[in-house]
């Protein structure tokens, strides 16, 4: 059941020096996304050439990446496989992950983030989808964190009260309501400066167990 937490895993080997490069890069990515949306003109290639060439050093100069430790270091699944942490909410070294700092789990669990232009809907607003897929991924860890096996949500409604702004740091905040079966309810928001912007409830449902004692999605 945990390899569906993970959707692919990979047969080389990978070193810690690999997870760090990785995670480098998709930073650079990052930067790279909210330079492209942000600059023209001349502004636009020094940003492009000044990217550009900090890869160029991290994969030149052995030393480079010495002192950084991979957030996500490698896992190996049963099979000896290096398991990828994928997930395009958390994952450092996937660039379309903002990625959000995990704060706590317990009765409630939270992340927070600060986001760029890249998530950017209306004017200075987080876009509507994405507030849905933030509260999708804290309900989805809160659930995870209150059972044994994992769920699918079956079931999200997001609620929005009031514009998620960009560039503040956001609480997203998620819990479980109810547990039945293979069903779990949880609810959950998105905080800025103290005031909540959108909710969401929403159901999760664990596979049914098949003949082997495995689960399978639907
Ligand atoms: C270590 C940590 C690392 C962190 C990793 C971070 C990863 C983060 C990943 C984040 C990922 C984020 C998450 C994602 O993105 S998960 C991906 C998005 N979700 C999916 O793709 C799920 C697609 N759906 C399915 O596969 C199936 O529908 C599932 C498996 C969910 C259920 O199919 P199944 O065939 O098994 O279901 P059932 O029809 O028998 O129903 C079962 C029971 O539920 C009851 N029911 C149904 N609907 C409702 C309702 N609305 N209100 C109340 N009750 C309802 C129903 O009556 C029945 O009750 P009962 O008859 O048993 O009493």
């Amino acid at each position: 059941m945990s390899d569906l937490l993970d959707v692919d895993s990979r047969p080389a080997p990978e070193s810690s020096e690999d997870s760090a490069l990785a995670e480098y890069v998709a930073e650079v990515c990052r930067r790279l996304s909210a330079g492209l949306l942000r600059e023209t003109g001349d502004d636009l290639r020094s940003v492009v050439a000044a990217e550009v060439r900090s890869v160029q050093w991290a994969l030149e100069d052995p030393a480079a990446l010495r002192d950084r430790v991979p957030v996500h270091p490698p896992r190996l699944d049963h099979r000896g496989r290096v398991r990828m942490f994928t997930n395009p909410v958390l994952s450092q070294r996937n660039p379309l992950a903002p990625p959000l700092t995990h704060v706590s789990d317990g009765d409630e669990c939270e992340f927070r983030v600060t986001l760029p232009l890249q998530y950017q809907g209306p004017r200075n607003m987080l876009h509507g989808g994405y507030v849905g897929v933030l509260l999708d991924d804290v309900l989805w860890y809160a659930v995870r964190h209150a059972s044994t096996g994992i769920s699918f949500t079956r079931e999200l409604t997001v609620t929005y009260e009031r514009p998620v702004p960009l560039f503040e740091e956001l609480r997203i905040v998620g819990r479980v309501v109810e547990a039945e079966g293979r069903k779990t309810f949880a609810e959950g928001e998105i905080v800025a400066g103290g005031q909540v912007c959108a909710r969401a409830t929403g159901l999760w449902i664990a596979p049914k167990p098949r003949r082997d004692g495995h689960g399978s999605a639907g």
